[in-house]
């Protein structure tokens, strides 16, 4: 990865972590919607928050970044204080939001520009020009905001948020609603962009998603429970995982959701994916069933859906 070098009126502190807080909490009302999370974020990552609805995801991110300020805890982005210097802050960062605000009634190119005079760019029309290359939009430079399909809409909404090339893009569920190709082809430009040195901090529902960032935090009921690289969250979750393939699988796959030592039971195709927390246990309630013919059960690694779904579980019996 390559790290360009930092605008010279960013703070000159540790170049390489763009985001270090400690013990931020947010109360709206009596209910605390973030407690005491404490994280550091390197540039040039692209970091991926996951986690149930109402988690408290699109709150951390805005807190990291100062757009809402915590009832306690401190830290800094990009190097400025994130209680007292919100307003230097925003002036490098690009918040994609989940709802497109953009001028529907505006073209592509107009939207562009006129985004770029709202930032006072020297040049709003080349910065758009740049933009509909880099993103591909040329074709559709003159078509009506409101007129584009969901995917193209989500392009326009990146190409908006890149255009003062901020040092931190955040991106709230960018990608909801949005088909497989198009999908990848935003992922693809958001590495492009992770490489020229940018930091994406990025919240989805998508695993496939949290596997293409570098790093992820998993956050439910606002606490944060795991936190590290794909390969890190899944080794830390501690889970054994069997998987079961043969036909008629799902009398089986009720005997083996309500067996001791079986955590969870989740059917893919004509497979079961078998995990728990306790390898013996889990082990001794492979062991115990019946041979059935035609019917395999091979070790495997858990999934970064099956390590969620069991961090949930777990969550929820503390919070109910
Ligand atoms: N300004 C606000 N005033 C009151 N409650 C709020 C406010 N903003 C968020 N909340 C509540 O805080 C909780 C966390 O919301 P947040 O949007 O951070 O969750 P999230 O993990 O991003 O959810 P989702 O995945 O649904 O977008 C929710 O219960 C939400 O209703």
């Amino acid at each position: 990865m390559t790290a360009a070098a930092l605008p010279a009126d960013l703070p000159q502190t540790d170049p390489d972590v763009v985001i270090d807080v400690e013990g931020l909490t947010k109360k709206f009302g009596e209910r605390t919607v973030v407690k005491d999370l404490t994280m550091q974020v390197r540039r040039g990552l692209i970091y991926g928050f996951l986690g149930p609805n109402g988690s408290g995801k699109t709150t951390t991110i805005r807190m990291l970044t100062g757009l809402l300020t915590p009832d306690s805890g401190r830290g800094t982005c990009l190097g400025y204080d994130i209680l007292t210097q919100s307003t230097e802050i925003k002036r490098h960062v690009g918040y994609m939001t989940q709802k497109f605000s953009l001028y529907t009634d505006l073209s592509i190119r107009e939207n562009l520009e006129f985004i770029g005079r709202v930032h006072g760019l020297s040049d709003p029309r080349g910065a758009a020009s740049e933009a509909i290359a880099r993103l591909g939009l040329e074709n559709r430079a003159s078509q009506l905001a409101g007129e584009l399909s969901g995917g193209w809409k989500q392009r326009l909404a990146l190409g908006a948020c890149i255009l003062p090339k901020p040092d931190l893009l955040l991106l709230d569920e960018p990608t909801a609603g949005v088909d497989p190709k198009a999908r990848r082809e935003f992922w693809d430009e958001i590495h492009h962009l992770a490489h020229d040195g940018m930091t994406v901090l990025v919240s989805t529902h998508y695993m496939d998603e949290a596997e293409r960032c570098h790093e992820i935090a998993y956050i439910a009921y606002g606490e944060l429970l795991t936190h590290g690289t794909v390969d890190e969250v899944v080794a830390q979750s501690g889970l054994a995982t069997y998987t079961v393939t043969g036909r008629d699988l799902s009398a089986l796959a009720d005997q083996l959701s309500k067996t001791e030592g079986v955590d969870q039971v989740a059917p893919f195709g004509s497979a079961l994916h078998i995990s728990g927390r306790d390898k013996a246990r889990l082990d001794a309630a492979i062991e115990a069933l019946p041979e059935t013919e035609g019917v395999e059960v091979t070790p495997s690694e858990p999934t970064l859906e099956d390590v969620f779904i069991e961090l949930m579980s777990q969550s929820r019996d503390n919070f109910a």
